[in-house]
């Protein structure tokens, strides 16, 4: 498991600690892993010696940390100068120890971004964790300076101008290659708009013990752990049944996805109720069909309601009989529009997989005005708040996905896997379908949630291809689902980070 935690709880461990350890060991040790990561990436596109690295230094300590890893640097023969960002506030010890390894401070502006546009390397040590607001005015020709010039940047703790807690990005923020955080991982670093900022991020342990995370990502080994395994003595029943009751006649492929991919993921079978029997079982004659609605359907484990069912008074009548359902339940697409009518029923086996537009509705049900724009700036509040609103697990599609549970004090899931390629149509139905299963075969709602997202992209990735891959149809995702499954079963030692690959070096 990948963990995330807050400003109060990163301050707060590290606080305990500082008072064990000499003055100082906390950030030489962050120093000591971002110059090692800086050295690594120089050394990978040349060497180390004679490079050249310019430092954009804050008035705090990640400004500080920033001047010790720039020690080290030109301690190793790098060519390192420092943009200081308040001339009155630096870290005097680090600012001595930059100097006497060889490091120069470099002069007006002009001469700041004339050395941008030579360098090989730019640290980001503007703000960290104490930044507050958007990226002050005097960093912003620095930040052009490093776009124009296209010199990668290593961000040390976050890049500066994201708000550690949430993701949130207020005006500008630097964007970084690859981010160097210390301790423990800051949601902000995992939750889109942040995470796309973020580039590539590596941990430093520091010693420090946090408690439980605010933000978690599932890795490969914890999704194994999860996947339901049949064995010896199981039939379909104990595998578990999952019911699905979607696609109309306007949209009968939302069904067939949505069972296709079921019929991938765990559950040891399907029940389909819905004007668009004839097409699934032509895809798929292993399902059961029916068209009397959720009540008549026979036994199932879990429902799954609502991909391209519309919203008329057949579509009320199917999501009534599937909440009358002692069964956990996933509701998607216009089945939460429906619910946003209603408003919350108090299910805490209920998972909702809304987009920002459902979210929208969802949370206008709830009686909370929101727009699809602040749902995406503000992923994760969002997510919270809905889950809290509902009492019950949400499931928050969009480019990093995110699965809250109605209890504030269990960390929210992000999904680390995926590729921008998913966003196509009947995308949603798959996940829905996978995710369905998962909750007919015994998880809960936040794993079949958060273990659905993660074979979902898994899935997207493999369909895609290597690279920067191509474009690809959901049934080409669901098609590729027991490659993803076979993927995470094998425990294939993958590092994931937010849909890349960690190659450093
Ligand atoms: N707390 C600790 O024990 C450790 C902290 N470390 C580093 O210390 C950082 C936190 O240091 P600080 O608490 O000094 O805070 P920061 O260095 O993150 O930022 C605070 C400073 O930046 C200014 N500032 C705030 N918002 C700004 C904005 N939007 N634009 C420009 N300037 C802004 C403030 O006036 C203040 O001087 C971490 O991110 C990490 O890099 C590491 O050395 C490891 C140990
Ligand atoms: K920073």
């Amino acid at each position: 498991m990948r963990y995330a935690h807050t400003v109060e709880q990163v301050r707060a461990a590290e606080g305990e600690l500082r008072q064990l350890l000499p003055e100082g060991t906390l950030m030489q040790r962050a120093a000591a892993g971002l110059a090692a990561t800086c050295a690594e990436l120089l050394r990978a596109s040349g060497r180390i010696y004679g490079s050249r690295v310019v430092l954009l230094v804050g008035s705090g300590d990640n400004g500080a940390d920033t001047l010790f890893a720039g020690a080290r640097l030109a301690a190793r023969g790098a060519r390192v100068g420092a943009v200081l960002l308040d001339q009155d506030r630096v870290h005097r010890a680090a600012l001595t120890a930059f100097r006497a390894a060889g490091g120069v401070l470099t002069g007006d502006q002009r001469e700041g971004c004339a050395e941008i546009a030579r360098a090989d390397l730019v640290l980001d040590g503007i703000v960290g964790i104490g930044g507050r607001g958007g990226l002050r005015a005097g960093a912003l020709p620095y930040l052009r300076a490093v776009e124009r010039a296209g010199v990668p940047v290593v961000a040390v703790d976050l890049p500066s101008g994201v708000d550690a807690d949430t993701g949130e990005v207020a005006g500008d923020a630097v964007r970084a290659a690859v981010t160097v955080t210390f301790g423990t991982h800051k949601p902000g670093l995992l939750v889109d708009p942040g995470a796309e900022y973020a580039g590539v991020v590596r941990l430093v342990p520091i010693g420090i013990a946090v408690p439980s995370a605010a933000v978690e990502a599932l890795q490969h080994a914890d999704v194994a752990a999860l996947l339901p395994r049949p064995s010896g003595e199981s039939d379909k029943y104990r595998r578990g049944v999952v019911g699905i009751a979607a696609g109309s006649a306007r949209y009968p492929g939302a069904a067939v996805l949505a069972v296709s991919s079921a019929l991938h993921a765990g559950a040891g079978a399907v029940r389909y109720t819905g004007s668009a029997a004839a097409e699934v079982v032509r895809a798929h004659p292993e399902v059961l069909v029916s068209d009397q609605g959720p009540a008549q359907a026979g036994r199932v484990q879990a429902w799954v309601v609502g991909p391209g069912l519309s919203d008329g008074e057949e579509a009320q009548r199917t999501l009534d009989q599937a909440l009358d359902a002692a069964v956990p339940l996933l509701l998607d697409a216009d089945a939460l529009r429906l619910l946003a009518r209603r408003g919350p029923v108090p299910r805490p086996d209920l998972l909702l997989t809304p987009h920002a537009g459902e979210a929208v509705a969802l949370l206008a049900g709830a009686g909370v005005q929101a727009t699809r724009e602040q749902v995406e700036a503000s992923r994760l509040p969002y997510a919270r708040r809905l889950a809290e609103l509902y009492g019950c697990t949400v499931l928050l599609k969009g480019s990093t996905t995110l699965v809250a549970g109605p209890d504030p004090a269990v960390p929210v899931r992000v999904n680390p896997t995926g590729t921008p390629w998913l966003a196509t149509a009947g995308s949603g139905d798959v996940l829905s379908g996978l995710a369905g299963s998962l909750l007919a075969a015994g998880l809960a709602p936040l794993d079949a949630g958060s273990v659905a997202a993660y074979l979902h992209g898994l899935a997207g990735r493999t369909a895609s291809g290597a690279a920067e891959g191509a474009p690809i149809t959901a049934s080409e995702v669901a098609a590729a689902l027991p490659a993803a499954w076979r993927d995470v079963a094998r425990g294939a030692e993958t590092v994931l980070s937010l849909g890349k690959q960690l190659r450093i070096g």
